[in-house]
């Protein structure tokens, strides 16, 4: 439905964005993950239209999507990283407004204002106005403004920034809910977990450059440790045995900080022979407890870096 090919853009001498390519197929979600300035915003912009690339093309349905007016543009919606609402116009007065843009008016633009304002959970918040709701609202009324033209595609730039965690949750079960009637997302954030929740595939962009696009599974299944094994030890451990575990199959690395210890695993299952290994050695733990590797190492793993400072 969608292909980037070769993207390019700098602002000045500054390349922002350096040959990205990825395609977004009908009723998928693709997770852009990158930190902060890595490119995401430009990237979105350009396929947008907003911006010009250097190089590169942005096809969606076989069409070139350029600046200006065509038809193909209308086939989009963004929900940009800075809320666009009038706080002088009630929910629903806002709504119409953004149908007018798109040429919607009359009764087919109420029905649709009443249709989007459900679909996001504000049906009952539609004569208020967005001064009078909470940072999630607001997201989720911005939702709302960029679906009432109908979009194949809906394009979210970071939408949960600002947003304490319980408006996120509602941001995110709409997004769940438009998921599930088949609309096609792109969703950009530096949250992993975030991206993890929602997305059939995920490009992971540093420094304007694409360094993985895979679906959550394929990503997990390459980090060099999927399981972890936390153990507090009855006594502090000594090096002999920690070079000893380090050779065990399935352990990929071990940390010590005096009697804790975080055994990384190539896979949960790993987690029982170490445990017949450690009885074996005499090795008694008071405490232990199994965690899956995050998602976030995956950007750890590709630059040596975390996501967010
Ligand atoms: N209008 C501009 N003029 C000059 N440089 C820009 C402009 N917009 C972005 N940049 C630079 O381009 C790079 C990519 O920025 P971009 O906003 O696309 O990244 P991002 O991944 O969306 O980051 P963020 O999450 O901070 O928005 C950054 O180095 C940024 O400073």
């Amino acid at each position: 439905m969608l292909e980037v090919s070769g993207v390019v853009k700098s602002y000045g001498t500054r390349r922002a964005v350096d040959g990205v390519s990825f395609t977004v197929e009908r009723g998928q979600t693709l997770g852009l993950i990158g930190p902060n300035g890595a490119g995401k915003s430009t990237t979105v912009s350009i396929i947008c239209g907003l911006l010009t690339a250097d190089a590169g093309s942005v096809m969606l349905d076989h069409s070139a999507i350029g600046v200006g007016a065509s038809p193909t543009k209308r086939k989009i919606g963004l929900v940009p990283q800075d809320l666009a609402l009038y706080e002088d116009l009630t929910a629903f007065e806002n709504l119409r407004l953004f149908a007018s843009l798109y040429g919607l008016s009359g009764k087919r633009s109420q029905e649709r204002a009443r249709e989007v304002l459900a679909l996001v959970n504000l049906a009952d918040r539609a004569s208020d106005r967005p001064s009078t709701f909470s940072g999630g609202m607001k997201r989720r009324l911005n939702i709302a403004a960029a679906l009432m033209h109908d979009p194949e595609l809906l394009i979210l730039d970071e939408p949960t920034v600002g947003v304490d965690p319980q408006s996120r949750n509602a941001i995110f079960e709409t997004l769940e809910k438009l998921k599930s009637l088949g609309c096609s997302m792109i969703y950009t954030s530096h949250y992993m977990e975030e991206v993890e929740r929602l997305a059939d595939r995920i490009v992971v962009i540093d420094h304007g450059k694409v360094l993985a696009d895979d679906t959550p599974t394929a990503l997990y299944r390459k980090l060099p440790a999927q399981a972890a094994l936390r153990l507090e030890l009855a006594h502090a451990p000594d090096e002999a045995l920690l070079t000893r575990m380090r050779a065990v199959e399935g352990v990929t690395s071990v940390a010590q900080n005096e009697r804790l210890l975080e055994v990384r695993l190539r896979e949960a299952d790993d987690a029982l022979p170490l445990a017949g290994w450690l009885a074996q050695q005499g090795v008694h733990a008071n405490h232990f407890q199994t965690a899956r590797t995050s998602l976030e190492e995956v950007f750890l793993n590709l630059t040596g870096r975390s996501l967010r400072d």
